[in-house]
């Protein structure tokens, strides 16, 4: 095993160009709303050579993405144009409806034959993952992901070029996952100027269920109290100044797109919800018992907590990293180091397979100068992985062909 973090000189960049190579040539997105038609119009804007076609069951949101230049066609689900795009040269189909529709295009691409890569950008992952293993007929095609932004403008009047820059994109590979459909993917997203953390399928639910659909809930109840309280004071609401409005905005959303995520997410969200409940009685507890220590603790644990929340990610090429890992012999070896990275805080900018001789393959990551790069190293090795570590400069990395 080489020395896992010692490299003495800077390495070669295999790779390093991936990010601003066209990954997909014909991308089907179904679901032009707020995140099908920003995806739509980002991808444009990245890779304007790809080829993008939109599908909604909503005229108008088809009408506005192809007025507007974030897709070449926009065509209604039905239209015969669309099997045809998908069965003669579409190589990414991207989910971006509602939960409830993931069914009914599984059981298309399967009827049209589709192999190409699948994901979607659904808040959840429970059935979806069902509807994947039951309906599509390569189930390993599929890569389950999830944007972590979004807007309470729901449609494709909220929908913006940039909504996903700057953010994180979650992918959830696994052992099946074929390698380079990932890779792809991550080359798509990074392009847009996201950036990519890999989550394990089963821990995805009950994570987003904390930083989002908690929160969420708890945004709508801050408002349902606010709103009791304005029916006897009509002029309450208009008091409401950046401390409420900060902590209710995402209140707005969709009430059906929620109650759709909600349910899909029952357990988790409720598991959540009753935690919340608790820490609401700890504030009403040393209230009641005049605990000033108490209640100053829970104030200085969230302080310190929201205080370190990372501002928005700006990508960093200083300081680059090469990370090169044996695949011989070993399924799942992207998901698992992906996750192991992810899971460590560190940030993979972007990702190479270099296929050596037949059968012989080396995962290349080059990382940003995030993270844990120690615990890194020690997890991939108790996993039984053979890494090597090596520094990059930058000058290498913008210019390596
Ligand atoms: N809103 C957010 O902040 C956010 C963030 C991340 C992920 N998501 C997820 O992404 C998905 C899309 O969310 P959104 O906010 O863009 O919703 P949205 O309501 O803005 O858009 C959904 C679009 O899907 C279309 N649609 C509905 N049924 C359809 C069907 N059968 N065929 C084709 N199109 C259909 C609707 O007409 C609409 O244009 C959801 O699964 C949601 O959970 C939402
Ligand atoms: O409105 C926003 O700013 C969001 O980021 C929306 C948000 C979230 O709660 O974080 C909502 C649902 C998603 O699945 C992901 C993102």
């Amino acid at each position: 095993m080489t020395d896992p973090i010692a490299a003495p000189a800077a390495a070669d960049t295999p790779g390093a160009d991936a990010a601003r190579r066209q990954p997909f040539d014909a991308i089907a997105i179904v679901g032009l709303g707020l995140i099908g038609a920003s995806l739509a119009a980002a991808v444009t804007e990245a890779f304007p050579d790809a080829e993008v076609v939109g599908v909604d069951v909503d005229a108008r949101a088809r009408a506005l993405a192809a007025e507007r230049g974030w897709t070449a066609r926009a065509l209604a689900p039905d239209d015969p144009a669309l099997a045809d795009f998908v069965r003669e040269r579409c190589d990414l189909v991207v989910i971006a409806t509602p939960v409830a529709c993931v069914d009914d295009y599984f059981r298309a691409l399967a009827d049209w034959g589709f192999d190409g890569v699948v994901t979607d950008t659904i808040s959840t992952k429970a059935h979806v993952l069902e509807a994947a293993a039951d309906l599509l007929p390569e189930p390993r095609n599929y890569v389950p992901g999830h944007p972590m932004t979004g807007s309470e403008v729901n449609g494709v009047d909220g929908a913006r070029t940039d909504l996903f820059k700057g953010t994180n994109w979650i992918l959830c590979p696994d052992a099946d996952t074929v390698p380079e459909h990932f890779q792809r993917l991550h080359e798509l997203i990074t392009g847009m100027e996201a950036r990519v953390v890999s989550l394990r399928r089963e821990e995805h639910d009950r994570a987003v269920a904390i930083v989002s659909h908690v929160p969420h809930m708890v945004a709508s109840s801050l408002v349902e109290l606010a709103s009791r309280h304005a029916d006897d004071t009509q002029s309450l609401m208009r008091l409401a100044a950046g401390g409420f409005k900060d902590t209710t905005r995402v209140a707005a959303g969709s009430p059906k797109l929620w109650c759709g995520i909600a349910f899909d997410n029952a357990a988790a969200l409720r598991d959540g919800l009753v935690e919340m409940q608790g820490i609401i009685g700890s504030f009403v507890d040393a209230l009641e018992a005049g605990d000033r220590g108490a209640f100053t603790d829970l104030l200085v644990q969230a302080a310190d907590a929201r205080r370190a929340l990372p501002a928005a990610w700006v990508p960093s090429t200083d300081n680059l990293l090469e990370v090169r890992v044996p695949m011989v012999n070993r399924a799942g070896v992207v998901a698992e180091v992906t996750t192991i990275a992810s899971s460590v805080g560190c940030n993979i900018q972007s990702i190479e397979i270099d296929h050596v001789s037949e059968g012989n393959a080396v995962l290349s990551l080059i990382l940003t100068d995030e993270g844990d790069v120690g615990q890194l190293s020690l997890q991939l090795i108790k996993a039984g992985f053979s890494v090597s570590f090596s520094p990059i400069l930058v000058k290498e990395y913008a210019h390596v062909d």
